[in-house]
């Protein structure tokens, strides 16, 4: 494995595998139009959803789930965001307190106004009434406006800090979070970090719509028709157990549904995170006919899933209607029966206004428990993220290196991945003086890749111990020991961003020192083809570096290095050829890095292992010294043929 895959890429958090009819085919048939398809029976590929499982994380769908457990569960990891957010919330509670107010106040003046105006009532008097009405309006428009404005700001920096907390933490995680056999897919993780952590937004604005506005307005419209008239209110009242009933229930299937939906378009995300950076090969193996077979199949059952969840949303409401409409009936006979006519007209319409104004803080509620439900998998698929402790942890007096002389010794090192998994290093003994160069060569698997990772305490060995300068590296702040090493993998690793930024990635918190990154690409023969780019040091170089060649991008990634000053440098050579011109940039650059570091170099070509000054094979776990004359037996140019390296 090379050491690109720490950074970037991660396996698929579940094997994509083509359907055994993709690896069967053996010429290309024509084309069949997938675009047009009327029923799922229609489609290819087409596996049930069960199948798709878009994260490895713990998700037992036997388990019984205690609906009520769940949303306490829920509503703890939201508290601290909310709480830190208390500001827009009570902000926004205040101005949901005005216009509930108000609307207290527009109602019963509404009854009086309307039968007012069938009254002989003087014209100035009904023009005053207008006037309060139109302003206890206006003051209710005006604050329900500002109530949804903070409630908004509220929710959706609840919804930034969230994001936020879950990246550094996915920053946090070990290693083994991102590559091996159990990993979450970067797509997946992407998936929830944006699309996710939108709906959890959503959430939240309907609970903190609900909390108190939905409250306030229901219990002052309940108290209006109380007073106007108990009997009516009593069997208005009756309704909302029903509802609540219906809601709760349904709410609990939406919760699944979207549980499911959520999973089905995070592994639709991970597999697009997968093939569009490799669309070269993609293109290059002539798969566009089955990687779009592949994203039918996933975005068939995304769609399938989409759609009950769609489906489900949309019938709550009418069910609520249905129950809302039916007492209502009931409600307008029995008031018939009931009243005797022992209320007048203008309460009759004060009574129904406030019914009609009573339905929205139900529906409200019964929105706001929908949308926790439909939020429940997201914000834990959100969390999920930050759970498990790190294997990788710093002593609480962890010290600080500020130099270090870069002499490093490996001390009976073994390392395995997993518990059921043989040892890839085994009982290791390495000494590296400082400023030395070491070569590591060996079979591919043979585990060059992982000594690096120790070193960079990217996993912890499962025994013996790693020390530099006499201190353990366990001993050291993790922050203050990967300062000190400087990293050139074999898939140069660029981002988005000017030639400068890459270069000067370490600082890309402070102030890049622009005399430095123009020093270091001299140093690293790349000045000349960066002054030739059409904005020279600030060209933006694309996503991981497109706009570049191969032998360019290697010379910037040794340019970094050399920008770092680090003391130990650890280089994964590039195993893809570069024309002769290229080859010997980039070999002239690898010999200055070389001088006055520490270098642990995993070398691919006999020259460069000629540069070191002392030669390891790694095998089978073991470390063997190699003398010259092993080396050199054969003269071949390429380490390939004398087995050192494959
Ligand atoms: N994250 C991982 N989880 C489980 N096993 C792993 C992981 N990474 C590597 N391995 C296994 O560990 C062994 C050593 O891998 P490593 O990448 O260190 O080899 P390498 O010598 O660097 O190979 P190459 O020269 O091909 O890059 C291999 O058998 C590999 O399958």
């Amino acid at each position: 494995m090379s050491l690109n895959r720490l950074i970037l890429l991660s396996p698929p958090s579940q094997p994509l595998l083509t359907p055994p009819s993709l690896h069967l085919r053996p010429t290309p048939k024509p084309k069949p139009n997938f675009l047009h398809f009327n029923s799922p029976s229609k489609l290819p590929f087409i596996t049930p959803l069960k199948s798709i499982n878009s994260t490895k994380l713990p998700l037992n769908p036997q388990t019984y789930e205690n609906p009520l457990s769940k949303t306490s569960e829920t509503l703890t990891k939201l508290k601290p965001f909310l709480q830190s957010n208390y500001q827009p919330i009570l902000l926004g509670w205040i101005c949901s307190s005005i216009s509930v107010f108000s609307l207290s106040g527009i109602i019963p003046r509404i009854g009086s106004f309307s039968s007012n105006l069938t009254n002989n009532i003087s014209l100035s008097t009904l023009r005053d009434q207008g006037l309060v009405l139109g302003v206890l309006v206006f003051a209710q428009l005006v604050a329900r406006y500002w109530q949804q404005a903070f409630l908004w700001e509220a929710a959706l920096r609840t919804e930034y800090g969230m994001r936020s907390f879950v990246f550094e933490k996915v920053l946090e995680r070990d290693l083994s979070f991102f590559e091996g056999g159990n990993a979450v897919s970067s797509g997946d993780i992407a998936y929830r970090i944006t699309a996710e952590a939108s709906d959890v937004a959503d959430t939240v604005f309907a609970l903190l719509n609900a909390i108190v506005p939905s409250t306030l307005q229901l219990f002052a419209m309940a108290t209006q028709m109380l007073v106007i008239s108990p009997s009516l209110s009593f069997i208005s009242a009756m309704v909302i157990p029903c509802m609540a009933f219906v809601v709760a229930y349904l709410g609990e299937r939406l919760r699944k549904i979207s549980k499911r939906a959520h999973q089905s378009i995070a592994t639709l995300a991970s597999y697009l995170n997968e093939v569009l950076p490799a669309i070269l090969f993609v293109k290059a193996n002539n798969a566009e006919l089955s990687e779009h077979a592949r994203f039918q199949r996933l975005a068939y059952a995304d769609y399938s899933q989409c759609l009950e969840k769609k489906k489900m949303k949309a019938l709550i409401p009418q069910i609520i209607q249905i129950i809302y409409f039916g007492v209502l009936f009931i409600l307008c006979v029995g008031s018939v029966v009931v009243s005797h006519g022992s209320f007048d007209g203008s309460s009759m319409v004060s009574f129904v206004t406030s019914l009609i104004f009573l339905v929205e803080p139900i529906q409200g509620l019964g929105k706001a428990y929908n949308e926790l439900k439909q939020g429940e998998p997201a914000i834990k698929r959100l969390f999920d993220l930050t759970k498990l402790k790190s294997k990788v942890i710093e002593i609480p007096d962890a010290i600080d290196l500020a130099h270090v002389k870069g002499e490093i010794k490996f001390c009976d090192v073994s390392f395995k991945y997993a518990d059921d998994v043989p040892l890839v290093l085994d009982g290791l003994n390495l000494h590296i003086r400082a400023g030395e160069t070491i070569a590591l060569v060996g079979p591919s698997g043979g585990g060059k890749t992982t000594l690096i990772k120790l070193l960079l305490r990217l996993y912890e060995p499962s025994s013996g111990s790693i020390h530099v300068d006499n201190h353990n590296i366990q001993r050291i702040r993790l922050e203050s020991w990967r300062r000190h090493i400087g990293l050139v993998s074999q898939d140069t690793m660029l981002f988005s961003g000017t030639v400068a930024e890459n270069i000067g990635y370490r600082d890309l918190m402070a102030n890049i020192d622009l005399g430095r990154v123009e020093l270091a690409a001299r140093v690293a023969n790349a000045d000349e083809f960066i002054r030739t780019l059409p904005d020279g040091y600030k060209t933006q170089i694309g996503p991981r570096g497109s706009l570049l060649s191969g032998g360019q991008k290697q010379r910037l990634a040794i340019a970094r290095a050399l920008y770092q000053n680090s003391s130990i440098l650890v280089l994964d050579e590039a195993t893809s050829a570069l024309d002769s011109r290229s080859e010997s940039l980039v070999r002239q650059a690898v010999e200055r890095l070389m001088e006055n570091h520490t270098v642990l170099v995993i070398a691919h070509r006999l020259e460069t292992v000629l540069m070191a000054d002392r030669v390891f094979r790694l095998q089978d776990g073991k470390l063997e010294e190699l003398t010259r004359s092993t080396l050199l037996a054969g003269h071949q140019n390429s380490l390939s043929s004398t087995e050192l390296v494959i």
